[in-house]
């Protein structure tokens, strides 16, 4: 069993095994949006294979929409290469239900994929000519939150950018000479306000361009004219861990030949199967300047920029992200390398629960379209102890750096706006002298570990690199250094009262082998 053989008559084993197949005629599919291309995705990773791709083909399975979208990667080409092109874009979406039942769904809504790189010619002049259709109604992203990096070396690139947000500016410019067309530009990163990151960026180049006369300054006006182009805000949610040995392992057994897993030089982990749980949403504002592929048919709910933010602050500050930053946390140090497994210990499941009910719950709003209460509780209950999801807490601990601000420092900022007691903020404390422990790179039991990637791994481990896991006495000012950033924790953590508190514990943490699981376990249990 090969995916290819699905554009084939297929054998009786594909059904007897449980393998859903597309209900739309691909072939036909392909031809159309080759021609008349609506969506194109950048970020060819996990996520969008078990998440967009499969709403867009349950749109496609319904028989009311008959285009498909076209993925680019613009950063990590080998993803292409090894897992998209081999498979002729098809992929295998394995769904790790909390009651034990598995859904093996074959994705065939990606009709094309390719490289956005000059050094790859012939992709980018497919791209631009993709770009100069009136058809193209919304790109979309996946690209983790560094992605809408600008770098001021890029910049000094001029009309030859390598980063992936000058190259989508350079696409918009195409786009902007085939006569103004509209476009809509749609993050579905776990960032704050996602689609201000994605503007910021495009505006950064489009202005330094127009200042050295590289294009006109009406190109500027373009990309900020919310009638031609916008970038809405949107919340996404579905846990899509790695691809999994145990997984693989099972579609082997079934006879599923493309079963491999890839790891690439740029260290991301793929393969021609996805594995995710089954809860997912993706709130959507409904903001687009040409039209949009019907994406409510695939059960996305299009609803007003206020409502996107508040869902947003929700999982992302409260009931999901921050939990599953602390746990990884804490689960490095811990030696765990499964998030269902710490959710069998008791401190750990004890930190996150009440970190989100006590500590985090009180600033919540509720958005109106999902309850706070309910999805907390789903979080806790269901998804995060699911044994069949095969999470690992070194994938969530990828980027730390990049995401406390917005797990943890929007909280902090809300209980200095609402006057509340700093505090009572006693386990995100705990949380982030967890972190410098975290950096330090040696577990509970003392053996070294390795952090996982982050851009400002090498930077902060620096600092607290003069700290020792050791009983007795140690010079811990630098954790004055590190706690007084204000770019990795999204506050002056000494201007809100949490700065000598966070370093008191951290010293507790670094009280020698044992000394994590006795500080957590102290605290846990005192809230
Ligand atoms: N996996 C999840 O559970 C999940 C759930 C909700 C949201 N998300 C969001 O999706 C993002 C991607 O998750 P994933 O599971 O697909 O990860 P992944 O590792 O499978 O894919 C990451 C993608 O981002 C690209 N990328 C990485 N660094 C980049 C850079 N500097 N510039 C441009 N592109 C870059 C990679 O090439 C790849 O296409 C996350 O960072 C998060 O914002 C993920
Ligand atoms: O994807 P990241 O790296 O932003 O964060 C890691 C996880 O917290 C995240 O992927 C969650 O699984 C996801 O946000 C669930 O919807």
């Amino acid at each position: 069993m090969k995916l290819i053989d699905i554009k084939k008559e297929t054998g009786p084993e594909w059904a007897e095994k449980g393998y859903q197949m597309p209900q739309f005629d691909i072939e036909a599919v392909r031809a159309k949006t080759h021609e008349q291309p609506t969506w194109v995705h950048f970020g060819a990773g996990n996520l969008f294979r078990a998440f967009p791709a499969a709403i867009l083909q349950q749109a496609l399975d319904s028989g009311e929409y008959d285009r498909g979208v076209i993925v680019v990667e613009g950063f990590d080409f080998e993803i292409i290469d090894k897992a998209y092109r081999p498979y002729d874009n098809l992929s295998l979406l394995v769904c790790l239900q909390s009651d034990g039942n598995i859904e093996k769904k074959v994705i065939a809504s990606v009709t094309e994929s390719l490289k956005a790189d000059s050094q790859f010619p012939k992709d980018w002049a497919r791209l631009a000519e993709i770009f100069c259709n009136p058809s193209l109604q919304m790109i979309s992203f996946t690209i983790t939150e560094k992605g809408y990096a600008v770098a001021p070396a890029d910049l000094e690139r001029g009309l030859a950018p390598v980063l992936i947000m000058g190259k989508v500016t350079l696409l918009l410019y195409e786009r902007y000479l085939a006569g103004e067309l509209p476009l809509t530009l749609q993050s579905m990163d776990n960032c704050s306000h996602n689609g201000d990151k994605v503007k910021d960026a495009v505006l950064a180049y489009a202005e330094k361009w127009a200042e050295e006369g590289l294009v006109p300054a009406e190109f500027l006006e373009y990309v900020q004219n919310p009638a031609k182009v916008t970038y809405p805000w949107s919340m996404i949610d579905k846990i899509t861990p790695r691809p999994d040995a145990k997984v693989q392992k099972m579609l082997a057994e079934d006879g599923f030949e493309d079963n491999y897993t890839i790891f690439t030089d740029r260290r991301t982990y793929t393969a021609p199967f996805v594995n995710a749980e089954e809860t997912e949403y993706l709130v959507i504002e409904d903001k687009y300047t040409n039209g949009r592929p019907p994406l409510e048919l695939g059960g996305v709910l299009y609803v007003d920029r206020e409502t996107v933010d508040k869902v947003e602050r929700m999982k992302v500050c409260t009931c999901l992200n921050p939990l599953h930053t602390a746990m990884s946390i804490y689960g490095c140090i811990l030696g765990y390398d499964l998030i269902s497994a710490e959710m069998e210990d008791e401190d750990i499941r004890g930190l996150i629960t009440k970190l989100g009910h006590i500590e985090a719950m009180p600033v919540v709003v509720d958005p109106g379209v999902l309850k706070p209460a309910d999805f907390i509780d789903a979080v806790l209950n269901r998804r995060l102890p699911n044994p069949f999801m095969p999470d690992a807490p070194q994938r969530i601990a990828t980027d730390t750096s990049q995401k406390i601000p917005i797990r943890f420092g929007e909280t902090i900022k809300a209980y200095q706006a609402r006057g509340l007691d700093m505090d009572a903020l006693i386990l995100l404390s705990l949380v982030l002298a967890g972190y410098a422990r975290y950096l330090k790179g040696i577990d509970d039991t003392g053996k070294a570990f390795e952090p996982s990637p982050d851009p400002l791994l090498e930077e902060l481990r620096a600092i607290v690199a003069p700290l020792e896991v050791k009983k007795g006495e140690q010079d811990f000012s630098c954790l004055k250094t590190l706690y007084s950033r204000q770019d990795v924790f999204g506050v002056d953590l000494y201007a809100a009262g949490l700065g000598e508190r966070i370093e008191g514990m951290a010293r507790e943490l670094f009280d020698g082998p044992g000394a994590v699981r006795k500080t957590l376990h102290k605290y846990v249990t005192a809230r």
